[in-house]
C-alpha cells in the first residue's frame, strides 16, 4: 500500500530561524527542505521566463508578484510526488495560501513568533553566501572561516535590507499579510504556533510535535514517510 506523504510549511518574518529550522527538520525526518528564496535563485541562475520577471522585483528589494510566485513553485510541488516536504517562505499571501490549497493538502503548518529585538539582533549579523543562500551568524553558527562560506569557500555578504532601518518595514509588511494566511491555518486546525528567543529552545518542542506526525529517520529516494 502506498504510504500517505507529509508535506509541512514553516512560517516567520524575517529573521525567525525558518530556514535554520528547516535544516534540522530536514535533517531529522528526512523531509525535502524546499525553499521559495532557493526556487527563485536557481530560476534566476537558470534564465527562466518567471527568474528574469522575479529578478525585477527582488533587485529592488520588493516580493515577487503572487502570479509570478504560484507559477514558479506549484508545478514543481505537483511533481513531489514521492517525497514528504517541508516549505519555508510560501505560502507569504493570502493569495498564495489559496493557490497552494488547489494544489495539496497540508499536514502542518509551524509558526514562529520571535520578538523584534531578537529578529533585529540576528539579522544584523547575519552573513548569507548569494549564490546557494546558506546562512550563518557570527555568534550562533560562524563559518568556519571567517567571511567564507563553508562548502564553495566564496566570500560571504550582508544584505542591506537586514539592516536595521529596514526591519520595520519588512516586519510591517510580514506582519499585514502573514495575518490572514495565519488566520486560515488556524481555522483549519494545522497551525502550531512557537515563540521564544532562542532556536535551541523552541527546536525540542518542533521536535517532539514532528515526533508524533512523522517517525524520525532520513527518507531515501524511493521511501514515502509513512504516518503512524
Ligand atoms: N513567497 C514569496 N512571495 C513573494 N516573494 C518572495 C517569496 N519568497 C521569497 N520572495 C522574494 C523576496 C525575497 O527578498 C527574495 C529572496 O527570498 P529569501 O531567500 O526567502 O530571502 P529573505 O531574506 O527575503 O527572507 P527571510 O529574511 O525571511 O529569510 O525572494
Ligand atoms: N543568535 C542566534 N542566531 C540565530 C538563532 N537561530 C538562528 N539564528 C541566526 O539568525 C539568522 C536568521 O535565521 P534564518 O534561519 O536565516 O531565519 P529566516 O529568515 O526565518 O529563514 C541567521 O543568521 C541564523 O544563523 C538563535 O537562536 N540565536
Amino acid at each position: 500500500m502506498m504510504a500517505k506523504l507529509f508535506r509541512a510549511v514553516i512560517m516567520g518574518p524575517p529573521g525567525s530561524g525558518k530556514g535554520t529550522i528547516s535544516e534540522r527538520i530536514a535533517q531529522s525526518f528526512g523531509l525535502k527542505h524546499l525553499s521559495s528564496g532557493d526556487f527563485l535563485r536557481e530560476n534566476i541562475a537558470a534564465n527562466t521566463e518567471a527568474g528574469v520577471l522575479a529578478k525585477t522585483y527582488i533587485e529592488r528589494g520588493l516580493m515577487v508578484p503572487d502570479h509570478v510566485m504560484t507559477r514558479l513553485l506549484l508545478p514543481r510541488l505537483e511533481e513531489m510526488t514521492r517525497h514528504s516536504w517541508l516549505m519555508d517562505g510560501f505560502p507569504c499571501t493570502l493569495a498564495q495560501a489559496k493557490a497552494l490549497n488547489s494544489t495539496c493538502d497540508l499536514d502542518l503548518v509551524i509558526s514562529l513568533n520571535i520578538p523584534y529585538e531578537t529578529l533585529k539582533d540576528r539579522l544584523s549579523d547575519r552573513w548569507i553566501h548569494l549564490a546557494s543562500g546558506r546562512v550563518y551568524n557570527m555568534g550562533f553558527n560562524p563559518p568556519r572561516v571567517q567571511g567564507r562560506d563553508d562548502l564553495s569557500g566564496e566570500p560571504l555578504i550582508q544584505h542591506d535590507n537586514d539592516q536595521p532601518e529596514a526591519l520595520v518595514s519588512r516586519l510591517r509588511h510580514y506582519k499585514d499579510v502573514a495575518k490572514p494566511v495565519i488566520d486560515l491555518y488556524k481555522s483549519k486546525g494545522i497551525l502550531h504556533t512557537f515563540s521564544g528567543t532562542e532556536t535551541d529552545r523552541i527546536w525540542p518542542y518542533i521536535n517532539s510535535l514532528l515526533s508524533t506526525k512523522i517517525p524520525s529517520r532520513p527518507e531515501t529516494d524511493t521511501q514515502h514517510i509513512p504516518l503512524p
